[in-house]
């Protein structure tokens, strides 16, 4: 049976009467396969398994798409039912912000500021500000992250380890369309040409990881995204593991992040990089 519930109050009374391990598995609705695929894993774990369902203002920049990201609760929670959920937490903003714009919030490091924290000023300390109320809220012993936001997912791990949070956090390889494409909410914003277009992110990180050679990788992936004229690259780059430098050797990521259209989306795949003779 799946419950819905919208309160803190809710939600307090029902996981202290849970007496083993809580999963939790945040998202922001408008749920997909990506998003199943974490609630598989979080059934396979934990004999409780929470879904959170909440736009959090505080991670969106001024000009960003919070007012027009898809809000789809009734069929969030039939996808939470079909993976046999068993609470979904839906709360309003004034559930999670009670007092109004916290005053204390998460300060994500210099890791928050590169990449996508480059481009969205703000995006990670709202991020992991919401983050660490949620494991407080659900209590959880375990949350499951999508490789699909590997900046958000590193940092939350390192949220998790710096501040000696007791919480576990398992991160899921990145769900895609048959095609390629990483599934993702904002895809359903592209028209039926961005979609086509987009597939070059996909392409171009597939191909490059096929190196392992970093010049070789990133020069591949850059000739495919330049060779699709309606995909701006907003930045392309190879890093280390939890986005470092990249090592002489071993396993490396490769991450892009362009708007297609007037969608931004982002996609990363793991390679591994060989010593230069
Ligand atoms: N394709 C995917 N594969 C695996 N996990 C995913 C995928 N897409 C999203 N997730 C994960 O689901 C969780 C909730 O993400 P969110 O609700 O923002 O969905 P999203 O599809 O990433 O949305 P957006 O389009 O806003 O980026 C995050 O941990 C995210 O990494
Ligand atoms: C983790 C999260 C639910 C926090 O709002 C969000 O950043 C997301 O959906 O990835
Ligand atoms: N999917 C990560 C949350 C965000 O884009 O705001």
């Amino acid at each position: 049976m799946t419950y819905v519930i919208h309160t803190r109050a809710e939600l307090a009374r029902d996981v202290a009467a849970v007496p083993g391990e809580i999963a939790v598995v945040m998202t922001m609705g408008a749920l997909h396969e990506g998003h199943r695929r974490l609630m598989r894993e979080a059934r396979k774990r934990s004999a409780f398994v929470i879904v959170t369902v909440f736009v959090n203002p505080l991670q969106f920049g001024p000009n960003e798409d919070f007012d027009k990201y898809p809000r789809t609760l009734e069929a969030d929670v039939e996808a939470c039912r079909a993976e046999g959920v068993d609470l979904v937490f839906a709360p309003s903003r004034d559930e999670i912000y009670p007092a109004g714009v916290p005053s204390i919030t998460m300060n994500a490091g210099p890791l928050g500021e590169i990449l996508e924290g480059a481009s969205r000023p703000g995006h990670f300390s709202g991020m992991l500000t919401v983050v660490q109320k949620l494991l407080m809220l659900t209590r959880a012993d375990v949350a499951f992250f999508g490789e699909k936001d590997f900046q958000q997912l590193t940092l939350i791990r390192r949220m998790a380890r710096d501040l000696e949070i007791d919480v576990e956090i398992v991160g899921v390889p990145t769900v895609r369309e048959p095609d390629g494409l990483a599934m993702s909410s904002r895809n359903r914003y592209l028209s039926p040409d961005d979609r086509r277009a987009a597939l070059a992110l996909s392409r171009a990180l597939r191909e490059g990881a096929t190196h392992t050679d970093a010049e070789a990788a990133l020069a591949t992936a850059r000739k495919i995204l330049a060779d699709e004229p309606s995909v701006r690259v907003d930045y392309l780059a190879l890093t280390g593991p939890d986005l470092g430098e990249p090592g002489e050797e071993g396993p490396a990521r490769l991450l892009v992040a362009a708007r297609v259209g007037g969608t931004r989306l982002i996609d990363n795949v793991p390679l591994t990089l060989e010593r230069a003779a």
